[in-house]
């Protein structure tokens, strides 16, 4: 094996001897044996963090040894196998160690070499890759990856399998005289303590959901403001249609974008006015419905228009009510932004001094770009929590059903006087979080009673 190890090394190491493209098979480039490198993926073409591809790609032929140096370092384990290492040039975090040529790291980690030859190209103003999963995901995943939520739901067990053991001993061995005193207060505080950390952990999951499926941003304003020419800025590509013409956006675009390293669902709405045509209304209508979803409120309007009706009617019904606290409960941001500045006088006053704090940007010249994405990361690191500090984020609903579940039992038993009913609920709370956590058997009780409590041996 030795000796295939260190020829392959040795043919690597002489690199390439003739220059072959690294074509994928099938798509009419040269065939097997013409000297190119063909691989062809048997995984799907979707976003994935690994993908198969055919033996074809050995790491010793010239183009593979290219690719594999290109994404990252990579060691020969054996002839036919090779470890993967893939730091992403940007982020010093680890995405995947892929062995090759069986496994091909996917869309979410190939990209890098993009943004490794251009970084400037996405990473520069905080857009990535338009593949590349957003850094905060892939924060996430791997934090909840390697366990770190599983960690903390493992902690939750412990003691609340304890807190049951010794209610059980209790019950059991309650007048047995060799039963320490304060038995069932040390389970009664070690249950209060679960329910604080449950009930915050819980609260910060909407933000953990907003993390996995992108928070939900909403570009409103009056007509022509240049909200469809931001949407095709902050997403790259040309989702709206623009034009003079006001009135030009009738329905609700939605369009998944990477923005500032945060998941976002980017909506680009109809120009909010009254007394359009009916298909307008209905535009109209749809925008006021989605400006309910929004997490976040991108507000445009035309820096060089603040008097019209339009934009006076925008400022009262739309800018100044948000923050106040919107109809699903909890307060929407928003971020005002006044477009077109290119049309201000150069060097002139701020054109509306005492309007809240706002963007300036013209989407025509770029100019005010990064000071919006620098305040869209924050508003989004607030909206989904930053996922590199704090407590693990709950992005899964199925761990937050039983988490909740497991709240909800713990309730049960502070509320409950009968000790059969307050074991039966630390049974049931247990059993939530055994759907996460596995374990939480009988035997685990028992271990606990014979090691705490000098009984039943
Ligand atoms: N000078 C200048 N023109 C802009 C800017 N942004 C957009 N425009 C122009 O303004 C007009 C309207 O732009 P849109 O993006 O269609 O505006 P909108 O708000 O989506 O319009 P509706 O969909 O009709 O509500 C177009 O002709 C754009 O080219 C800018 O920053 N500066
Ligand atoms: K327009
Ligand atoms: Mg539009």
């Amino acid at each position: 094996m030795w000796r295939g190890l260190w020829t392959l090394v040795a043919r690597a190491a002489r690199g390439p001897r003739s220059p072959r493209p690294c074509t994928r098979q099938g798509s009419g480039v040269p065939v097997p044996g013409s000297g190119a490198t063909i691989f062809a993926l048997s995984s799907g073409h979707g976003r994935c963090g690994i993908r198969c591809g055919i033996p074809d790609l050995k790491p010793d032929s010239p183009p593979s040894a290219n690719v594999l140096r290109l994404i990252g370092s990579c060691r020969f384990l054996t002839p036919s196998r090779s470890l993967l290492h893939v730091p992403p040039p940007r982020f010093r975090t680890p995405l995947s160690t892929p062995r090759l040529p069986h496994v091909l790291p996917g869309l979410a980690v190939l990209c890098y070499p993009e943004a490794q030859t251009d970084p400037s190209r996405w990473s520069g103003r905080g857009l990535n890759h338009p593949h590349a999963q957003p850094m905060a995901q892939r924060r996430q995943a791997l934090r909840q990856l390697d366990g770190e939520l599983g960690h903390l739901c493992h902690g939750w067990a412990r003691t609340l399998t304890k807190a049951l053991a010794h209610v059980e001993a209790y019950i059991d061995f309650g007048e047995d005289d060799n039963l320490e005193e304060g038995v069932l207060e040390q389970a009664n505080s070690e249950v209060r303590e679960l329910q604080l950390a449950l009930g915050a952990h819980l609260r910060d999951a909407r933000r953990g959901q907003r993390l996995r499926s992108g928070a939900h941003v909403v570009v409103a304003g009056p007509p022509n403001a240049g909200k469809s020419s931001l949407v095709n800025l902050l997403s790259r590509k040309p989702v709206s249609i623009v034009s003079p013409e006001p009135g030009t956006t009738r329905d609700v675009l939605e369009t998944p974008v990477d923005l500032a390293g945060f998941p976002a669902l980017l909506s680009d709405t109809a120009g909010l006015r009254e007394g359009a045509g009916p298909v307008e209304q209905e535009g109209v209508r749809r925008a006021r419905e989605r400006l309910e979803q929004a997490d976040l409120i991108l507000a445009v309007l035309d820096a060089s228009d603040l008097a019209s009706p339009s934009s006076c009617n925008f400022l009262d019904t739309v800018v100044a009510p948000a923050g106040a606290g919107s109809p699903n409960g909890n307060s929407q941001r928003l971020l005002l932004v006044l477009n077109k500045s290119d049309l201000l006088p150069p060097g002139g006053p701020d054109p509306s001094p005492n309007l809240r704090p706002h963007l300036l940007l013209s989407c025509l010249t770029g100019e005010g770009l990064d000071g919006l994405l620098e305040a869209l990361r924050k508003e989004l690191a607030e909206v989904c929590g930053d996922p590199s500090t704090g407590p693990p984020v709950l992005t899964r609903a199925r761990h937050q059903h039983h988490l909740q579940g497991c709240l909800d039992a713990l309730g049960h038993y502070t509320q409950t006087k009968d000790l059969a009913l307050a074991a039966e609920a630390l049974r049931l709370a247990r059993g939530h979080l055994a759907r996460i956590t596995g374990g939480g058997g009988t035997e685990e009780i028992l271990d606990i009673i014979f090691r705490d409590f000098c009984v039943g041996k």
